[in-house]
């Protein structure tokens, strides 16, 4: 299935988190679940915080591109914007906040949630909510805004 992130100008694909031209970075996809959005991640070893859990700077970054990526969902949805190839929205995060409510074990597939809290014509705010193995582990709450085609150029 393809993600908001298939559809970037390539300028808005080189993100570590979610950009899918950074051959070193995460390539998250997340699109819509309902009324809800999500995006799925296996870490790797490597990430390891303490042996058998999840390094919390990781779960930061997941969650930050997911929340990029649920606003720039809700953007195309409120504008009625059909997403196609070099086609999409683009937010940058102005605010992330994030709540570690239990260690994130590694072994196996991480699920963020989101829902999206608030939207004007140019700011989104959304809840995540970070599942390992069912459980919900870290939440966090993003401010995300649209940014015009030559941002960062
Ligand atoms: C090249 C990368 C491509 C990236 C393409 C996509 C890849 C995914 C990116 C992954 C996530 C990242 O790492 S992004 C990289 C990290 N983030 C950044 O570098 C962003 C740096 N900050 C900025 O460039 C700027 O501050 C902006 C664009 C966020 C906002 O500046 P602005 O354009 O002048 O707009 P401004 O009027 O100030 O704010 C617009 C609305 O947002 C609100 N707002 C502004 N800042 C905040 C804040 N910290 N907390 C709460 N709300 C805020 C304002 O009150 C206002 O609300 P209201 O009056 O409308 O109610």
């Amino acid at each position: 299935m393809k993600g908001i992130q298939d559809y970037y100008h390539d300028h808005f694909a080189q993100c570590y988190g979610c950009g899918r031209l950074n051959e070193h970075g995460h390539h998250l996809k997340t699109y819509w679940d309902g009324e809800h959005t999500i995006t799925k991640f296996i870490p790797k070893e490597y990430h390891t915080a303490i042996p058998g859990f999840v390094y919390g700077g990781m779960l930061a970054s997941v969650i930050d591109c997911h929340g990029t990526g649920s606003a720039a969902l809700a953007f195309a949805k409120q504008q009625n914007i059909e997403l196609c190839e070099h086609n999409a929205p683009r937010c940058v995060t102005a605010s992330l906040q994030v709540k570690y409510l239990k260690p994130t074990p590694i072994d196996g597939e991480i699920e963020i949630k989101g829902t999206i809290a608030k939207i004007n014509e140019r700011k989104a705010t959304i809840v995540a909510e970070l599942y390992a193995g069912g459980n919900l582990c870290v939440t966090g709450e993003i401010v995300a805004v649209l940014v015009p085609d030559n941002f960062g150029e």
